[in-house]
């Protein structure tokens, strides 16, 4: 496997002119990571000694008096103005500066780096002034420019700061930042930095990051464990071709960075005043529209730390039927000296929560066990949820038990995390501190309350049963978790309405499964999969009946993909194809009680919107449907739920009122570009894309595009006037109203989505479009009926992107394609291709939420579609299978 990529430090003297400018500091970032890993340590590593140590020394240098940052961490507030500028703060070799240029390219701003702005403003290296001019001066320099950058650059840009040559007062003032922006602390593993950095003894290096970790963990309020990604095996690309380019490493880190950013950040849909975009999150996806904890009958698998620290944990596969990750951290006892803990075990908890981030979709919870039972306990229980705070969880838990004033304190320090006020005590259900504990949660601001109790025998359920309806009666929103614990507690736990806690399928088959429940009595031990099939069992769900329609259904891999989701999360649906040639047929099967919902496929996605009562914004602006759902509940004026109660009614049984359209194609066209197109053909304004056909699926592709925020979109079509329509279509769109909410940032003041067409492979590139770096081919691949395969490949001359981009084909009966085979040819090696079973699962992942309400099992879905492919001649490609299988690992969750 190539080497890690991101961490490698991109020369900032050299890049200069891409502290103003985003996009080329992304171009760069290109070249760098193809090239730069030795670069970049020649012109480190005379450094490295002097700024490691540069901390320590200044520790010793600065005048006693100086204060050392000690504010309490309750002070934090971690609220901030959308454009307030974003600190990164981290040792050399963390990744600072990749993860800046990322940033600055995905929310619009500038990079500004520290070290930088020294060397300009004095000529010299922080290390060489320090040489120079002594530590004093260098304190007192680094100090007035710190102080002025960070008031200068108050908003809208990503501030590089090598925590290094960071001495005291520079703490402080960057402490003081912290109150009223977000300051990361960027950490990672030791091996990865020595790596990196080269030539630095292993020992010193850590002692190094011993001594500056508490420091820089006092200066930022937020952390990121940046964990070095290998290089990815490419999916598609045939055994004789090289691997991919080394910057698709940086892809995962990119959307692991973006995610956390997302979490921290209050989101602009629209262009903020200073032209940010802080990211949004996992937009599109049904079910991200829904409040996790608001949806009915979820799960959340718990994990404990340890689990989590083995090399080879499988964190998708510990997941599936579950709708939330819950980390378990038992405290440990503090650092004797400065009461905090101990830096490995911080180090730990910050890599397994990007562990975690990196490999699910689901949400986090951050759970610290409360224990009464240690000297310590008290004190490494708060660390330790002040340290899991800094990481940004969607939950986090807080014990009601140690009283309000410091729950109120934790509260006050959540930034955009959601609390879950927990208490677990053997105590009647019946006793009044549990309705005084949901009352103070309530007041407190928790958005959930989860109280458990183990249970003495079965009958316990009664009185969990009693307690839920008091609290019901109150008419609070705040959610409550509420079931007995241990084994008499297993049944209560089933029908606990949300986020019951399961442990993982594989646990079961560990060698210490029996020690552990031993050990631990008070846990339920059950799967999500038995909870789902106690819930179908006691007809809490139904077994729907789910369809897929179209005129040649035969070679659909969509039958396959979904029972095998099904299975993975125990749901018992039955998955039929009906093959067709007119629609009528659906009236039979979408009255039947079990209906549960219809992948509509050609040629109906247009016809069948007239029989939907509604469509989603996505199917509406698109102009197709290739997602029917049931709507069983009108509201009392005929119209449809909004999407938490859709989402609500899944899978229950009973007549069908209404039909619902949705249109998934356009998520997994999103999402195949995202993965295959490199962070240095990021999208900007001016990054163009070539749509080729003008069908259904060049309507998709052109509304994915938009929601990408492409602003230049050049379609290609043999009958020019169907291209028209489609830019008519869209053009409208975009200067619509419903327009500007579903696609803002293509419809932002002045500047509109620009669309050309185009009929002959013979045309030039059009003027004032750049070269295309996102291509998606909408034709059909193979023969359709007696027309043989239009064998489309691409002209020379549209083809010249500088640094390559993404090739798709929305086609995956036949692998081998004429462009595909051009692709793999091509001379530049700079293009990723992507075929349609890349995009089949990712399509499907929407549908799976949409009929399910439960997030799909993904990885397990990816497989099925490669084991399940044939090709023309009914054989499958056991070689083709096991390349692609690689590269699932690789794949965003
Ligand atoms: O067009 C397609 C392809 C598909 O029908 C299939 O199973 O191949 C699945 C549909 O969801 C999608 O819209």
């Amino acid at each position: 496997m190539a080497s890690a990529a991101v961490g490698t430090k991109r020369s900032f003297a050299a890049m200069s002119e891409d502290s103003r400018s985003p996009t080329s500091a992304l171009s760069t970032l290109h070249d760098v990571s193809m090239s730069g890993v030795h670069y970049s340590r020649q012109r480190l590593k005379p450094n490295i000694e002097e700024s490691l140590t540069s901390m320590t020394s200044s520790a010793r240098s600065t005048p006693r008096h100086t204060p050392v940052p000690t504010s309490p961490p309750g002070e934090i507030r971690r609220v901030f103005e959308p454009d307030a500028s974003i600190v990164l703060i981290g040792m050399r070799g963390t990744g600072k500066s990749t993860l800046a240029v990322i940033a600055s390219m995905a929310c619009r701003r500038r990079v500004v780096d520290i070290d930088d702005l020294f060397q300009e403003a004095t000529g010299f290296s922080t290390a060489k002034y320090r040489k120079q001019f002594g530590a004093s001066n260098h304190n007192l320099r680094q100090e007035e420019l710190l102080r002025t950058a960070l008031r200068a650059h108050d908003k809208g840009a990503i501030i590089v700061c090598n925590g290094g040559s960071l001495e005291r007062n520079g703490q402080l003032l960057m402490q003081e930042f912290a109150g009223t922006h977000p300051v990361i602390h960027i950490v990672r593993d030791l091996h990865s930095i020595h790596e990196y950095l080269g030539g630095v003894e292993l020992r010193r290096l850590r002692d190094m990051l011993a001594f500056s970790a508490p420091i820089l963990r006092r200066c930022s309020n937020y952390e990121f464990c940046n964990i070095s990604e290998h290089a990815p095996t490419r999916s598609n690309t045939p055994s004789d071709q090289l691997i991919a380019p080394a910057f698709l490493t940086l892809k995962r880190a990119q959307r692991t960075f973006l995610k956390f950013l997302s979490l921290i950040l209050t989101c602009d849909a629209a262009d903020g005043p200073v032209g940010n975009a802080n990211p949004p999150l996992e937009p599109g996806y049904p079910l991200s529209d829904v409040a996790t904890e608001l949806r009915k009958y979820t799960c959340a698998v718990q994990v404990p730390l340890s689990d989590l620290l083995a090399e080879d944990v499988d964190i998708q596969s510990l997941e599936y039927g579950s709708d939330a990750f819950e980390m378990v951290v038992d405290p440990t006892e503090l650092d004797p000296h400065n009461q905090r803990l101990r830096t490995e075990r911080a180090d730990d908890i910050s890599n397994c929560i990007s562990k975690i981030r990196r490999s699910t979709v689901v949400p986090i919870l951050y759970h610290v066990l409360p224990s009464a039972s240690k000297d310590y306990s008290r004190g490494s229980y708060l660390e330790h949820v002040r340290h899991g705070l800094r990481m940004a969880p969607e939950f986090i838990s807080m014990d009601l038990s140690i009283g309000a004033e410091t729950v109120a304190e934790l509260i006050a320090s959540r930034g955009k995390s959601k609390i879950i006020g927990h208490v677990h005590a053997d105590k009647s259900w019946d006793h009044r501190s549990w309705s005084n504990y949901y009352e103070t949660a309530v007041r407190l601001g928790c958005d959930v309350v989860r109280f458990t109790r183990p249970a003495k025998s079965v009958d316990d359920d009664a009185s969990v049963h009693h307690l839920r309806s008091k609290i019901h009666a109150r008419n609070s929103t705040v959610p409550l978790i509420c079931h007995n614990t241990g084994r008499a507690g297993r049944r209560s736990t089933c029908f606990n309405k949300h986020l019951t806690s399961v442990i993982p399928e594989s646990v079961r088959d560990k060698p210490d499964f029996a020690a552990r429940c031993e050990h631990n009595p008070e846990t339920s031990w059950l799967t999500a999969r038995e909870v789902t099939t106690a819930l179908y069992s006691t007809f809490t769900f139904d077994l729907m009946k789910i369809h897929l329609i179209g005129a040649r259904t035969q070679y659909s891999l969509s039958p396959a993909m979904h029972n095998a989701g099904y299975a993975a999360c125990g749901m018992p649906h039955q998955f039929k194809c009906v093959q067709t040639s007119t629609l009528k047929s659906l009236q039979e099967f979408v009255h039947d009680p079990n209906f549960g919902g219809c992948i509509v496929i050609q040629p109906f996605k247009i016809e069948v919107i007239s029989l939907a009562d509604s469509l989603s914004q996505h199917a509406r602006a698109i102009g197709a449907v290739n997602t029917l759902i049931p709507i069983r509940h009108l509201n009392g004026d005929g119209s449809v739920p909004g999407d938490l109660e859709l989402f609500q009614e899944r899978c229950q049984s009973g007549s069908v009122q209404a039909l619902h359209g949705d249109n998934t194609e356009w998520i997994g066209i999103r999402s195949c570009i995202r993965r295959g197109l490199s962070p240095a053909n990021a999208v900007r304004p001016t990054t163009c894309a070539l749509v080729v056909g003008a069908g259904g699926m060049a309507r998709s592709s052109v509304y994915a595009l938009l929601q990408l925020g492409v602003k230049n979109i050049v379609v290609f079509n043999r009958t020019l006037e169907k291209a028209e329509d489609l830019v008519v279509h869209f053009t409208r769109l975009v200067s619509s109203s419903a327009g500007a909410s579903l696609v803002p940032s293509a419809t932002v003041q002045g500047s509109r989505p620009m669309f050309h067409t185009m009929k002959s492979r013979d045309d030039p590139w059009p003027e004032g479009f750049r070269q295309p770096t996102i291509i998606l081919s909408c034709i059909p691949a193979d023969p359709i009926d007696d027309n043989p395969a239009p064998h489309f490949t691409l002209p020379e001359q549209w083809l010249k992107s500088p640094t390559g981009g993404v090739v798709m084909e929305l086609a995956y009966r036949t692998l081998n394609t004429p462009l595909m085979n051009q692709i793999r040819e091509e001379p530049s090696r700079l293009w990723t291709f992507m075929d349609g079973l890349d995009w089949l699962p990712e399509q499907a992942f929407a549908q799976f939420e949409l009929f399910t309400g439960k997030r799909a099992p993904r990885r397990i879905m990816r497989e099925v579609v490669l084991q399940a492919w044939r090709d023309e001649h009914g054989n499958a490609d056991p070689e083709m299978v096991e390349r692609r299988m690689k590269a699932i690992d690789d794949q965003e969750p």
